[in-house]
């Protein structure tokens, strides 16, 4: 069995839930017009979790997303963010009460340098000391880069300068779309390293997914989106080794 494994088994067995959980969907629905994208969706997120949610194109990950970050409102059902509803809050309300939003394009300002933007994030947190700065500089890889404008990194540095900024927010509930998508094979591997380390140290974590090779270095536990439904839900090597989720990618199912 591999440490992998065991860190499966950990998350995955209801003992480790004492907590209760960071979010908790139940009878989510989403629908544009006649549209039904998100239908009836239960579903937790436990403390120190690195939950990935994963499916084939068009199976509503993104649509989902955008539920628990206040983008879209649901057309029914109920979210609730260490166990008080946000069903009906804006996207900076959920922020306010420890929500930290990585969305898939970097916004970056393109007259700030790396310095600049960690120190304006954090002056929102009251805790713009260098030592803060000089310590997310130092995490995320961006010492040489540092007093450079952002907007001249490199795809992959201004993606881990946004993870940084999220961060910086000392969220309960970090929320990453893509975090990988466009960036090279050792810079994927890094920021998998860069993703388990911050749950090593506390932090929960959800990821909307496409790369299945990230998503079994990093996910304590798998949900599989098909049609706008759970399909699957669990440990991550079990969900990943079953045949009818395979079948899905292939559209066999
Ligand atoms: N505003 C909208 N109005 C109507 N249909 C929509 C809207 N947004 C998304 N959809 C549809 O909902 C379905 C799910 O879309 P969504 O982008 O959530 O899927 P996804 O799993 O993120 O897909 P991908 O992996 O391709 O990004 C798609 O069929 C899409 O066309």
């Amino acid at each position: 069995m591999s440490l992998h494994d065991t860190r499966d088994m950990a998350q995955g067995l209801p003992a480790a839930s004492a907590a209760p959980p960071i979010i908790k969907v139940s009878g989510l629905s989403k629908h544009f017009g006649g549209a039904r994208v998100i239908n009836d969706i239960d579903m937790e997120i436990l403390d120190h979790e690195i939950r990935c949610v994963i499916g084939p194109n068009g199976a509503g990950k993104s649509t989902f997303f955008k539920l628990l970050t206040g983008e879209h409102r649901p057309s029914a059902g109920e979210i609730l963010f260490l166990g008080k509803s946000i069903r009906n809050d804006l996207p900076y309300q959920r922020i306010r009460q420890g929500m930290s939003i990585k969305f898939q394009i970097p916004g970056i300002f393109p007259e700030l340098t790396v310095h600049q933007h960690l120190e304006l994030s954090l002056y929102q947190t009251g805790r713009n000391s260098r030592d803060n700065i000089d310590e997310l500089i130092e995490r995320f890889k961006l010492r040489d880069d540092a007093y450079r404008l952002a907007v001249n990194l490199s795809h992959g540095k201004k993606q881990w300068l946004e993870m940084a900024m999220a961060v910086s927010l000392s969220p309960k509930l970090l929320m990453l779309d893509e975090p990988v998508a466009g960036l090279s094979m050792e810079e994927t591997f890094l920021t998998g390293e860069l993703i388990k380390g911050m749950q090593e140290d506390g932090l929960t974590i959800m990821v909307v997914e496409h790369d299945m090779k990230f998503v079994r270095q990093i996910a304590t536990r798998v949900t599989v989106l098909h049609g706008g439904r759970v399909f699957a839900d669990g440990m991550t090597g079990e969900v990943l080794s079953r045949e009818d989720v395979a079948d899905i990618y292939l559209g066999k199912s």
